[in-house]
């Protein structure tokens, strides 16, 4: 859901209205995003309706009471969460709309606890909800997929009974449902902002269906009222109710006011010095603006407070793991608040995409509140903040690295893939990117990655370029032939192996003065003058094998010619310099942009020269450079270089030469 801003102009209008009435019926409908205007939702006098919970709702409502009942407390945590959003989402409309009722007294929240009646209520003086929202919020669930996911995951949280069932519900947009993990009956006290809105009494027990009818309450927002259950009793008392407003609410910039007393500390984490948020504070802020993402503290924190050229807080959290919507278009992103007013929930110009993984806040003086979501793609102080807000996080992902590697690692783990992305489209902050890349190589272990800076450092005398390769996967590169020379050498070659590695390189010439180089493309060069020579004459002695195999390959390659990368294998095939190289290839076909129109670049076999194969082929070419025995091995030398890349287009037809050719040999043999 998002809290862009709903109408900026004061006077709403029957577009508005009738715009607002079709969004009703969008799961996406939220408060601050007016589904409808009061005018045209209330029927102030209608008697109480019973209405069915839309089926999910009933089955999550189980899954919710009977599962997932460990760690029960947090209930209190997703109704101050969504009194909080609501707190916000007035604190907006006041300022962007003329016709909103006013919000009466300090925006704030109340807890007040009746021992004796066993109730707990929680009343927030918000932006309330229209009869039609209250259906649309309480009796359906938002998010598609939620009960799915609630299914396949309860069972294995409840358990681990680490908590981690609890921390399901708020990722889903069903906390308010917790309180049916406490409450026999809930009863909702609302009334809307907006224009003309009749207060509305939601109740119910929990079991299949609510009852609507009309309420009493005075002014705009929400009190929700518990009915606890037996067993849940504790939750009436303050010193418990205190207990868990620090532990999970402190965060909340606003009061929660319980008795007398403000119990928590009602202040903008983000406008703190860093020295004052704690590790559980940062945890809590975190919870709430990932919606509780899988329940895990985040794994690191940037903190930002920048003063020019424009005012912003940030305060920005990189999760644990990757989120599952990271890759979809309208993944939660930072919450946007101008003046500690917060108006979007999810804005996408704060940072750029390839620190798509950032959750967190971002508030500035220097935004003006009426902004509107058009206004703001162009909005020039925006992209000054997404500018200071790159420049900290990469500065500060650096300093990760230096101090704490191995979180580094974990960071790249789950996010390496997408920062890398920042070197193919971020020119200013390109070197910085690069030198936060890891890579596996020939010399790491399998998972273990090394930087650039690192490769530089262990670069054997006389070696001048990087060496890379690309490919599928550490398996299919690591016994390429392709390495053979590198190996012997002991140079060591960066294995580059998703798919973005092929954009990253192609944007990257150069890292720190040194070439890049890949082992697959052009020829190689290791630079000993001595070397040069012996090949040379290698390469002339196989003279008739070259000459032979391009004749039977013919046009398939685009060259034959003596390897100065191979040791052990026969053959191999490699790009010409400057091709996009058969990986990169491989990767536009399976991404199938334009099918069809991809050509295939053709290839340069490279034989080796010390090889008896090889060798032996050049002698018989010498003697019968086009006959069948000839055209043969040429074919196995080509497809063998196909198979040591795990490409073979035909492989029922591979088997069936080398058949022929292990005929000649073992009749060969048995022939004295
Ligand atoms: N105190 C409240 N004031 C106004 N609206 C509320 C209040 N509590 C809940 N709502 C509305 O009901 C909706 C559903 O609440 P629920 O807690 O189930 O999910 P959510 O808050 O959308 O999602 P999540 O818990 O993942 O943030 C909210 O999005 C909000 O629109």
């Amino acid at each position: 859901m998002s809290t862009e801003n709903p109408n900026p102009t004061p006077e709403a209008t029957p577009a508005d209205a009738a715009a607002s009435a079709s969004a009703a019926a969008t799961p996406e409908a939220t408060p601050a995003n007016p589904p409808a205007e009061a005018a045209a939702a209330a029927t102030p006098e209608a008697p109480a309706v019973e209405l069915p919970f839309q089926a999910e709702v009933q089955q999550v409502l189980a899954l919710v009471i009977n599962s997932l009942y460990t760690n029960q407390e947090v209930f209190l945590r997703e109704l101050i969460s969504n009194a909080s959003d609501a707190l916000d989402k007035a604190r907006f409309l006041a300022l962007t709309r003329k016709d909103v009722t006013e919000q009466q007294g300090e925006p704030g929240i109340t807890i007040t606890l009746d021992e004796t009646a066993r109730t707990l209520t929680i009343d927030d003086n918000g932006v309330g909800m229209t009869r039609d929202e209250v259906v649309q919020n309480l009796g359906t669930i938002a998010k598609s997929g939620t009960l799915e996911f609630l299914k396949a995951n309860a069972e294995a949280a409840k358990k681990k009974e680490d908590g981690s069932a609890l921390q399901l519900i708020g990722q889903f947009g069903v906390g308010f449902y917790a309180a049916f993990m406490v409450a026999s009956r809930v009863d909702v006290h609302t009334r809307s902002m907006l224009p003309g809105a009749e207060p509305v009494l939601w109740r119910s027990s929990g079991a299949g269906t609510f009852s609507l009818s009309t309420g009493d309450r005075e002014h705009p927002g929400t009190r929700i009222v518990l009915h606890l259950k037996e067993d849940a009793a504790e939750y009436t008392k303050p010193w418990r109710i205190k207990d868990i407003i620090r532990k999970y609410s402190d965060f909340v910039h606003f009061p929660i006011k319980l008795g007398d007393e403000i119990a928590n500390r009602s202040k903008a984490l983000w406008t703190l010095p860093k020295s004052q948020v704690t590790e559980e504070q940062h945890a809590e802020l975190y919870h709430h603006v990932t919606s509780g993402f899988l329940g895990e503290k985040p794994l690191h924190h940037v903190h930002i407070a920048i003063d020019a050229p424009v005012q912003f807080y940030a305060l920005l959290y990189i999760p644990e793991k990757a989120p599952p919507d990271m890759f979809q278009k309208d993944r939660q992103g930072i919450r946007l608040y101008a003046k500690r007013v917060l108006i979007m929930e999810d804005c996408d110009k704060l940072a750029p995409l390839y620190l798509r993984f950032l959750r967190g806040v971002v508030d500035s003086e220097d935004l003006s509140l009426n902004v509107s979501r058009e206004i703001l793609q162009e909005n020039r102080t925006l992209s000054q903040i997404e500018q200071q807000i790159t420049r900290q996080v990469l500065k500060s992902l650096k300093e990760l690295a230096e101090s704490d590697p191995e979180k580094y690692q974990a960071f790249w783990k789950e996010f390496g893939k997408v920062l890398k992305e920042g070197v193919t489209i971020d020119w200013k902050n390109k070197d910085q990117i690069a030198e936060l890349c890891r890579f596996e190589s020939l010399k790491t272990e399998a998972g273990k990655v090394i930087s650039l800076r690192q490769y530089i450092e262990a670069m054997p005398e006389g070696q001048k370029e990087i060496y890379y390769i690309t490919g599928l996967g550490r398996a299919a590169v690591e016994r390429s032939p392709h390495l053979e020379a590198f190996r012997k050498r002991g140079y060591d070659v960066l294995f580059l192996t998703e798919p973005v590695d092929e954009w990253v390189v192609k944007s990257m010439d150069e890292f720190d003065k040194h070439r890049l180089k890949s082992v697959t493309h052009g020829d190689v060069d290791l630079g000993e003058e001595a070397e040069d020579e012996k090949k040379k004459d290698e390469a002339e002695a196989i003279e008739s094998a070259l000459k032979a195999v391009k004749e039977a390959l013919g046009d398939r390659v685009k060259e034959v010619r003596a390897s100065r990368r191979l040791t052990d294998s026969a053959s191999c095939l490699v790009s010409a310099e400057g091709d996009p190289g058969a990986n990169f290839e491989r990767i536009l076909k399976m991404m199938d942009q334009a099918p069809g129109a991809l050509k295939e670049s053709k290839r340069i076999l490279e034989l080796n020269p010390a090889h008896p194969i090889v060798k032996n082929l050049s002698k018989v070419a010498e003697r019968e450079p086009s006959s069948e025995r000839v055209k043969q091995w040429a074919e196995l030398l080509h497809d063998q270089a196909l198979l040591a890349e795990g490409v073979v287009e035909d492989p029922a037809k591979l088997v069936a030469k080398i058949q022929d050719l292990l005929t000649q040999v073992s009749s060969a043999a048995v022939t004295p």
